[in-house]
């Protein structure tokens, strides 16, 4: 049976993957259409590699639509938190670095870090009517890091889909959480991290998934890949 590897469709991730492959002789060509999301495969016989979208390669991973992906960690834990015997990453792949980080307007003087935080938290909605808002699109990254590990219990998710480092100044957030690679988008919004504030240091991996059905066919091919991360 064929097995299936996923790679991120588009940008810097979709380049360095293949780049990746191709250092342990597993050539991705593009398909003859190119705006088809298949590829021709040498190096490998019985692996197929699919073009998907980086959050897509996650979450089919966790429902066993894939054999194996690569994308960030971030979106992993973000879509699946604890891996259990569902997933496991296979390979840190030195690409792809990003910070998923809690960031503060830098008109916050006081806030330096989660603790402060905190304490701004508990009197927020008694001094601004409303809990403190926070837009990510890590909601459950979020949570964990805010109500688990940080204890804070008084705040509200605001879904960012885009542009979250906006939120603040256009008003509908008070802080975010989001990937910073540089730190130039966050000082361009006039935004600052806290200093432990660093909820998860995010690469590219490549991730297996051991909820998608194979034979023993399938199980060689998978070996083979694995063994040349
Ligand atoms: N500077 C960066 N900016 C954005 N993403 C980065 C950066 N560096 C690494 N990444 C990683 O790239 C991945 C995001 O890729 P991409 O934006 O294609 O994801 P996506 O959510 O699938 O996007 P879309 O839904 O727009 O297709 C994340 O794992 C992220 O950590
Ligand atoms: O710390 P920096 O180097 O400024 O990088 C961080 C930014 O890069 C990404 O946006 P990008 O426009 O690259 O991609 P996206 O909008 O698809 O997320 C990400 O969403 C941040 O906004």
């Amino acid at each position: 049976m064929t097995v299936t590897l996923a790679i991120p469709s588009k940008g810097r991730l979709k380049e360095q993957s293949v780049a990746a492959l191709a250092e342990r002789g597993i050539f991705v060509h593009p398909d003859e259409d190119s705006r088809s999301y298949r590829t021709r495969v040498e190096g490998c016989d019985g692996l197929e590699v699919l073009l998907l979208s980086a959050s897509e390669i996650a979450r089919e991973l966790r429902h066993g639509g894939i054999h194996l992906g690569v994308t960030g960690e971030d979106l992993l834990r973000e879509t699946l938190p604890d891996f259990g015997d569902k997933l496991s990453i296979v390979s840190r792949l030195g690409f792809g670095h990003a910070d998923v980080v809690v960031a503060v307007p830098d008109s916050w003087v006081d806030v330096s870090t989660m603790e402060d935080l905190n304490d701004v938290a508990g009197g927020f909605r008694a001094a601004h009517g409303h809990r403190l808002r926070i837009a990510t699109k890590y909601w459950r990254l979020t949570q964990s890091f805010f109500t688990r590990n940080h204890g804070i219990q008084t705040y509200r998710i605001v879904e960012s889909l885009g542009a979250t480092e906006g939120a603040p100044a256009a008003g509908s957030a008070d802080i975010i959480v989001d990937i910073t690679s540089t730190g130039s988008t966050l000082s361009a919004n006039r935004l600052r991290v806290l200093s432990d504030g660093l909820i998860l240091a995010s690469q590219a991996c490549l991730a297996r998934s051991y909820t998608a059905p194979h034979d023993a066919a399938g199980e060689a091919v998978l070996s083979d890949v694995v063994s040349r991360f």
